[in-house]
């Protein structure tokens, strides 16, 4: 019997962004540094001051194997969240991708480590460490408020949020739209025929 979490790693962004009309997207500005990536997984959250990033280390260190950090660095596109070194401490320690307003550093390297990061962009200079930051509270991330242990989904189209008290309605809704849209492509691809009877529908001709 597969989790919420597990059935909502099958389900495209685009059909979960569809089922919420849109509502809970983070900025598109936040794109996957490989296009293969889709995870979903539990939101553990970090909130930074822009250029400190000790309050990522303390998320690497409390989150359990499986969650998905997700970082407010208020859109800081200057400083690095992390670079191949602390992305590989938070491979290591099981989480299952980081989701960011802000950027990276090291991008070669991270992208050898092969570990979904969901960000901005990438930049050269690293944060501090002088503290500050907190873990594990509500954010706000790309425009989103995101809850510790909402379920994150993230792909190459984006990144959606889903609220943890409507999980279930919402994973029943975006599964039913999935198998909908495949009818309906499957009802046309490659049938010219099909295809101007599904047009003349929406264009009000017989
Ligand atoms: O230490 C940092 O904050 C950034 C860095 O260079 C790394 O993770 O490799």
């Amino acid at each position: 019997m597969s989790t919420v979490v597990e059935k909502f790693q099958t389900v495209p962004t685009t059909c979960i962004s569809d089922t919420m009309q849109g509502l809970n997207n983070l900025d598109p500005a936040i794109k996957p540094l490989k296009e293969e990536y889709h995870i979903a997984g539990r939101a553990f959250t970090v909130k930074m001051p822009v250029g400190d990033n000790l309050s990522v280390l303390q998320a690497i260190r409390d989150a359990q194997p499986g969650d998905i950090l997700v970082i407010d660095a208020k859109g800081d596109t200057y400083r690095a969240i992390a670079g191949d070194f602390v992305v590989g401490l938070a491979q290591t320690m099981g989480i299952k991708g980081i989701v960011v307003d802000g950027v990276i550093r090291d991008i070669v390297g991270i992208k050898k480590l092969d570990f979904p990061v969901f960000c901005k962009g990438t930049t050269v200079a690293a944060s501090g460490k002088a503290g500050w930051g907190e873990v594990n509270v509500p954010i706000s991330c790309g425009g989103v408020s995101i809850q510790p242990g909402d379920i994150i989904v993230a792909d190459a189209d984006g990144v959606v949020v889903v609220p943890q008290s409507k999980e279930e309605q919402i994973l029943e809704q975006a599964l039913d739209k999935l198998e909908k849209d495949q009818v309906r492509e499957s009802s046309v691809a490659g049938n010219r025929e099909a295809v101007i009877q599904y047009l003349d529908k929406f264009l009000g001709r017989k």
